[in-house]
C-alpha cells in the first residue's frame, strides 16, 4: 500500500520536496558554521595582533632593565679604566686595591675586577677565590684570546659571555682595553655574576603572564640562549628582539602564557556552532512543515493517490504536452464503485477504507508510470493515459473493471464491489479538460444505469 504522504513526482513540486528540506537545513547549518568561523578568525587574527604588541613592549621592557642594569657595571669599569689611563706606569698596588674595593663596594652583582697589563693579568679584587686568576695570560688561552684580540683591534669595550670562568662559576664580562696615547696598554675586566645581574635585571619584570628567554647572537652559529626556555626562539607565537650591547648583540623572545582567552575561543565556537545547529534544524522542520502541508494539499490521506485539485493540473499538463504529439490520444477514464455503501454499512467504515485502498493500489500498479490516478471524492476515481489510442484505452478499461471487481480480502472476509466506467478521449471528445471531466462523468453515469437496468431486468 502506498503511504499517506507521497512525494510528487513534478520537477516544479521540488521545492516542496523532503530532500529540499534537509538539503536547505544543512546548507543553513554550513554557511553559519563558516561564518561563526571567519568571525573567530577574524577576531583571533585581532587577539594575536594585540597579544604580539603587548609581548613586543615587554620584550621593550626587558631590554630597557637591562640595559640599566649593564649601565652601571660599564660605568664602573669606565671610571676604573679612566684612572689606568691617567696613572698607567704610576699605578700603585694599594691604590688599585682601594679604588677596587670601593667600586666592588657600591657595585650590586660585580664578582670581581682583574686588570691586565699587557696581556698577563697583574691585579684582581677581590683577591680571596680569585688567586688563580692572577698571572693568567690571555694571549694562551685558546679560548679567550679571540674574544681579547678583537676588543684590542675594535679598541672598545665588549661584553662578553656568559661564559665559564677561569675561577669557576658563570659570568658575564665587560672587557674594556685601555690605550694610553693611542697604544695598547693593558686590558680592564669586569666580571659580573650571571644569575645575580639577570635577576636583579629582571626581577620587576618576573610576570604571569609572559615567558621570555634572552639570547647572545654569535657572529657564527646559532645564538646562544643564556636565560629561559631556548623553545621560544622557534615558537611561531613569540615576539623577537634584539638589543645592543657592548660590541654585541642580545635577542629577547616573548611569548604571552595560555591566555584565558583561549577558553573564551572555544566557548564562542561551541556556543557560534551550536546556533547554526538550531538554526539548521529550524529551517529543515519548517520547510519539513511547509512539504506536509503541501502534499496534504495535493495528495488524498486515505489512499496516497494525487487529489482532485492535483489530478486537474495534471491533465492541464498533458493535454497541453499533447500539442507535440497531435496523432496520439489521451484517454479520462471515470471510475465510481458499485454498492460502496454498502460495505461501509455492513462491515464498518473501515472495511470501506481497506476496499478504497485496495483499489486504489490496483490501480496504481496497473497504470504507467506516466499516468496518473486520482482519487475524485468517496468512492470516485480517475485515471489520465497520455499518448494513447482508442484500442488500448478499451483494453485498459476492461482490465480495471476486472480488477476493481475481483474480491477484496478483509478479515478474513471476500468482499467485492461493482464498478461503473466512463471514458472520454482528448481530442476525439473535446479539447478542454473541464468538457473532458464531464463527459467522462456523463458517461461513467449511463453505465451505471446500464447496470442497474440489466440487474433490474
Ligand atoms: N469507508 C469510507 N467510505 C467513504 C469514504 N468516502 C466516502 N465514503 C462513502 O462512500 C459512499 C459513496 O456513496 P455512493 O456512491 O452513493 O455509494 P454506492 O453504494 O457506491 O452507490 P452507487 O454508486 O449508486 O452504487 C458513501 O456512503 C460515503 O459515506 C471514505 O473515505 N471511507
Amino acid at each position: 500500500m502506498h503511504t499517506a504522504f507521497e512525494k510528487p513526482e513534478r520537477a516544479s513540486l521540488w521545492l516542496h520536496s523532503l530532500l529540499f528540506a534537509r538539503i536547505a537545513g544543512v546548507v543553513v547549518f554550513v554557511v553559519l558554521a563558516i561564518a561563526v568561523e571567519v568571525l573567530l578568525g577574524f577576531h583571533n587574527a585581532e587577539t594575536d595582533a594585540t597579544r604580539k604588541m603587548e609581548s613586543l613592549s615587554f620584550a621593550g621592557n626587558l631590554r630597557a632593565l637591562a640595559e640599566s642594569e649593564l649601565n652601571a657595571v660599564l660605568f664602573l669599569s669606565n671610571g676604573l679604566a679612566g684612572y689606568l689611563t691617567v696613572s698607567q706606569d704610576r699605578i700603585r698596588p694599594d691604590e688599585i686595591q682601594a679604588i677596587q674595593a670601593e667600586l666592588h663596594r657600591n657595585s650590586r652583582n660585580v664578582r670581581n675586577f682583574a686588570i691586565a697589563q699587557g696581556y698577563v693579568i697583574r691585579w684582581v679584587y677581590p683577591q680571596a677565590g680569585n688567586e688563580k686568576a692572577v698571572g693568567f695570560d690571555y694571549s694562551r688561552s685558546e679560548s679567550q684570546w679571540p674574544g681579547v684580540k678583537r676588543t684590542i683591534d675594535d679598541k672598545r669595550g665588549t661584553l662578553v659571555g656568559p661564559v665559564r670562568l677561569v675561577q669557576g662559576g658563570m659570568g658575564l664580562i665587560y672587557r674594556y682595553p685601555v690605550f694610553v696615547k693611542d697604544k695598547y696598554w693593558g686590558m680592564l675586566s669586569t666580571v659580573v655574576d650571571v644569575d645575580g645581574f639577570l635577576r636583579s635585571a629582571f626581577k620587576e619584570a618576573a610576570n604571569q603572564r609572559y615567558e621570555f628567554a634572552v639570547a647572545v647572537l654569535a657572529e657564527k652559529g646559532p645564538p646562544h640562549v643564556f636565560w629561559g626556555n631556548p623553545a621560544l626562539f622557534q615558537s611561531p607565537d613569540a615576539v623577537l628582539l634584539d638589543a645592543n650591547v657592548p660590541n654585541g648583540k642580545w635577542l629577547y623572545a616573548v611569548r604571552q602564557k595560555a591566555a584565558p582567552g583561549q577558553l573564551r575561543d572555544w566557548s564562542l565556537r561551541m556556543l557560534g556552532w551550536l546556533m547554526a545547529s538550531l538554526l539548521g534544524l529550524a529551517m529543515y522542520l519548517l520547510l519539513k512543515s511547509r512539504v506536509e502541508l503541501a502534499q496534504l494539499a495535493l495528495f488524498d490521506t486515505l489512499t496516497g493517490l494525487p487529489n482532485r485539485r492535483l489530478l486537474e493540473d495534471r491533465l492541464h499538463q498533458a493535454l497541453s504536452r499533447h500539442g507535440r504529439r497531435p496523432a496520439s490520444r489521451c484517454g479520462l477514464i471515470f471510475i465510481d464503485l458499485d454498492k460502496f455503501k454498502a460495505i461501509n454499512d455492513t462491515h464498518g467504515h473501515k472495511a470501506g477504507d481497506v476496499v478504497l485502498q485496495t483499489v486504489a493500489q490496483r490501480i496504481r500498479e496497473e497504470i504507467r508510470a506516466g499516468d496518473t490516478v486520482a482519487r475524485w471524492g468517496g468512492d470516485e476515481l480517475v485515471v489520465v493515459v497520455e499518448e494513447t489510442d482508442t484500442a488500448k484505452i478499451e483494453q485498459l478499461v476492461a482490465r480495471l473493471r476486472e480488477l476493481v471487481t475481483t474480491p477484496i480480502e478483509v478479515d478474513g472476509l471476500a468482499l467485492k464491489v461493482g464498478v461503473s466506467v466512463g471514458v472520454a478521449i482528448f481530442p476525439d471528445d473535446a479539447t478542454s479538460s473541464t468538457k473532458l471531466l464531464k463527459i467522462a462523468d456523463q458517461r461513467m453515469y449511463e453505465d451505471k444505469q446500464r447496470e442497474r437496468t440489466e440487474q433490474t431486468s
